[in-house]
């Protein structure tokens, strides 16, 4: 693929989802078994064990809901002990079957794995000329786990030469990229963003040097590198032997993603997701006698309440984001849970309790009552500020401003599936706050409000500049209500989710009737037409 090939695609937000359904593209989580089937080839090696190559790429594709033909450039005789013996296909018979798939099945994204000979490669250079897919993802398989060669020395000069100017990512673990730069020693994260660079130098579009082969340290880092920036990605170092087939899956699960339309970093991060959690689920499981076991693709039918991505997160879930305030339930003489009740009944898709003058006892108490409340309900709950409180009682997660627990901080005391959502008035601090770890980005104040004093406002000028550039997702903040929910709406940013709300729910006799005809100001508003098109573009 040329550099512009993949460019990342806006998903349209769930403002512009419910205002005009026919224009909309589906986002992620709602991908349908109609009309054209987001479709991975894996060009790769077959493993007898199952534990990686072709039949961890149709594993996991599977998982995501993507479909996956598969062209197989090798058979290896291999178990959890090791390889045993390699069979290559011979080259005319990859470019026969390249040609079988390609011409015929639409795909969206290939992948490839083992590519055992230089002509292998060179053949399935050619076919993807011939045939345009719309992303490659590559991942340089050049030695497996056990230490066995899948792909030798001869190749290096067509991966490099060849095959990595046509990729919009390549995969390489710290081994791999290693080899790739003529032995180059990579020893630490800084190494790893050398690494990612000279890599990128050699044309792909974006680079993943995975980390999980540094030495021990409680997180597995990987860095990625977009041609401007290295960003380091920060996963749970999951202590088990069941690890046969993840950069497999990995890169199945990135080229997965990009099939359904996500960008480069949602597709990696939801990668990552998926093979930390497939890890977690499986640690138990009893396949072979080798000192590396394959893991579970499949562990959500077996735990339902495994998440495939990890958190219990959906950017959708911030469309009416209702924010408690003591003060306000003291005046009118309701509880905390009463109030989180109501708004839930009025239509609030996520509540967050910002209790700022309470003891902690009771600041507990009201927190696990509204969580039972929110969990029978399928609503979210996050915690203002208190870390401890949202540990004590196990919610969904916290929200957090500049000026509180660092992000990093929080997301190693809460693990990588609960909730985070930090305050951001500048895109500096967006950013910053998709680095470390956070969920999702809260902007504000929009507009003056009395509930937080001393609190600069940012405008929609403010909000805009920092939603066209996020990478997260999040909501505007401050001063808004029903009078006003349309302005936010109709600045059509595809990142911005939803509106959070305190005064205008909670400052009010009835919360319900409030939450449901501010529910109805968003649900109703129009994006106008030239907005969409600029939000797509
Ligand atoms: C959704 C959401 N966005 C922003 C804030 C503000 O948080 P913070 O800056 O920490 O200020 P306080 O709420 O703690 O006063 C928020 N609470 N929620
Ligand atoms: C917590 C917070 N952060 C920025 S503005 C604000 C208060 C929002 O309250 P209201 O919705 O009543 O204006
Ligand atoms: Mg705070």
């Amino acid at each position: 693929m040329a550099k512009e090939a993949l460019k990342p695609q806006a998903i349209a937000g769930d403002f512009s989802k419910i205002v005009d359904k026919e224009a909309m593209r589906p986002s992620n989580d709602a991908i349908k078994w109609s009309g054209k089937v987001p479709h991975v080839l894996t060009v790769a090696g077959s493993d007898s064990g199952a534990g990686a190559g072709i039949q961890a790429d149709i594993k996991a594709s599977g998982a995501l809901g993507v479909y996956c033909s598969s062209v197989i450039t090798a058979v290896t005789a291999q178990n959890t002990v090791g390889v045993q013996g390699i069979h290559p296909v011979p080259e005319e018979f990859v470019a026969e079957q390249l040609k079988s798939v390609l011409s015929d099945m639409q795909v969206d994204v290939v992948k490839t794995g083992m590519l055992p000979s230089t002509g292998v490669i060179k053949v399935l250079c050619h076919k993807l000329k011939q045939f345009p897919i719309r992303a490659l993802v590559v991942d340089p398989v050049l030695v497996a786990t056990s230490g066995d060669v899948l792909s030798g020395p001869s190749t290096l000069d067509a991966f490099r030469e060849e095959l990595f100017p046509m990729a919009d990512i390549v995969t390489p673990n710290v081994r791999e990229a290693s080899v790739l730069l003529g032995g180059f020693d990579i020893k630490t994260i800084t190494d790893m963003c050398s690494a990612a660079k000279s890599l990128y130098s050699l044309g792909p579009r974006n680079v993943l040097v995975k980390g999980g082969d540094l030495p021990e340290s409680s997180d597995a880092v990987d860095i990625f590198f977009d041609g401007e920036h290295c960003h380091e990605l920060r996963g749970v170092r999951v202590r088990t032997h069941n690890t046969h087939g993840t950069g497999c899956t990995l890169a199945s699960c990135i080229a997965a993603e990009l099939a359904k339309g996500s960008p480069m970093l949602g597709a990696i991060q939801a990668a990552k997701c998926f093979v930390e959690e497939a890890l977690e689920q499986s640690k138990d499981l009893a396949i072979g006698n080798g000192p590396q076991g394959p893991f579970d693709h499949f562990f959500k039918l077996r735990n339902h309440y495994a998440r495939p991505c990890g958190t219990r997160f959906k950017p959708r879930d911030l469309f009416l984001y209702a924010v408690t305030d003591s003060g306000m339930n003291k005046k009118w003489g309701r509880s905390i849970s009463d109030a989180v009740k109501a708004a839930i009944e009025g239509g609030a898709t996520i509540i967050q309790l910002r209790e700022k003058n309470i003891e902690t006892k009771v600041f507990v108490e009201a927190a696990e009552a509204s969580l039972e409340i929110c969990r029978s309900y399928g609503v979210p709950l996050l915690i203002n500020d208190r870390v401890d409180v949202a540990l004590a009682c196990e919610t969904d997660g916290v929200h957090v401003g500049q000026s509180d627990m660092p992000v990093r901080t929080v997301r190693q005391l809460l693990g990588p599936n609960k909730i985070i959502g930090v305050s951001c008035k500048t895109p500096e601090q967006a950013h910053q706050a998709w680095l470390d770890g956070a969920n999702y980005i809260g902007c504000g104040g929009v507009f003056p409000t009395n509930t937080k004093k001393n609190n600069p406002t940012i405008g929609l000028d403010g909000l805009k500049n920092i939603f066209q550039s996020s990478l997260l997702p999040g909501v505007a903040i401050g001063g808004i209500g029903v009078e006003n929910a349309h302005m936010i709406v109709e600045m059509g940013l595809p990142n911005l989710k939803g509106v959070a709300v305190v005064s205008a729910l909670f400052d009010r006799l009835d919360i319900s009737s409030e939450t449901r005809r501010l529910l109805g100001v968003l649900e109703t508003t129009r994006i106008p037409e030239e907005k969409r098109l600029e939000a797509s573009e």
